[in-house]
């Protein structure tokens, strides 16, 4: 893991921006993405950016269970929002909230990443250690799969939500196996809420308590915090 510590998260995310175009330049074709608050700053600058997208294919995360894309919770709005309606690309896949037969799409979305390697993964990691959907407890070998979301992700995502009753019980995540197969990863975490999660992620021991602990074990991982996210490192 390389850990880079920058004053705020305008310039990590300019960071993890710089990361991204040289991974483009080095024919990187396939983007892993995350939701949250953490990449705006990041697709904010790929947005007024004058790159070129329209030959990479993006695959995100996850996606709220019983959310369709026109809703404003979803992260299919989310990612239109922030980046898709900025920026073309050759094909952006993320789950299907209103898939019929949820086991049909979790196959077809584990086809999908099969399909297309991911060159460069986005991660941002929840307060109590998870990524994508992956709560703790979640195998280190998932593949897509529907997860029970924890009280304490759903409390921390009801900001986006108008209370916390309305955010979904379950969603769909791309698993821990398939995250550790990306090329590359970049992790971002700002605020001293992401401080206990960001430690116990690079000093802890490599446990399914900590999801994103894992990330131990990848060969070319780049983590970039804020002061206050690195706050509990040693
Ligand atoms: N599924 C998303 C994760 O991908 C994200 O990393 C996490 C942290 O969100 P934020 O960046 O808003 O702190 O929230 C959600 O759980």
């Amino acid at each position: 893991m390389k850990i880079i510590i920058v004053e705020n998260a305008a310039v990590g995310s300019h960071k993890a921006y710089n990361l991204l175009v040289q991974g483009l330049q080095t024919q990187a074709r396939v983007l892993g993405l995350a939701t949250g608050s953490t990449p705006i700053l990041l697709y904010q600058e790929m947005a007024q950016s004058k790159l070129d997208f329209s030959h990479i294919t993006t695959i995100n995360l996850d996606e709220y269970l019983g959310l369709g894309p026109n809703n404003p919770q979803s992260y299919h709005y989310f990612m239109k929002q922030h980046l898709f309606q900025f920026k073309s690309f050759s094909k952006n896949y993320l789950p299907n909230g209103l898939a019929p037969d949820i086991n049909q799409e979790l196959q077809r979305y584990d086809q999908v990443i099969a399909d297309h390697p991911i060159a460069i993964q986005i991660l941002g990691i929840g307060q109590n250690g998870h990524i994508g959907f992956n709560e703790p407890g979640t195998s280190f070998h998932s593949q897509t799969h529907c997860v029970t979301l924890s009280s304490s992700t759903r409390d921390a995502n009801a900001r986006f939500f108008p209370n916390k009753q309305a955010v979904p019980q379950k969603a769909i995540s791309m698993g821990l196996f398939s995250i550790m197969q990306s090329q590359r990863i970049i992790l971002m975490a700002w605020g001293k809420d992401k401080a206990e999660a960001v430690s116990q992620m690079i000093n802890g021991p490599v446990t399914e308590k900590c999801p994103a602990s894992i990330l131990q074990k990848h060969p070319h991982t780049t983590v970039i915090l804020d002061s206050a996210a690195a706050a509990k490192l040693n």
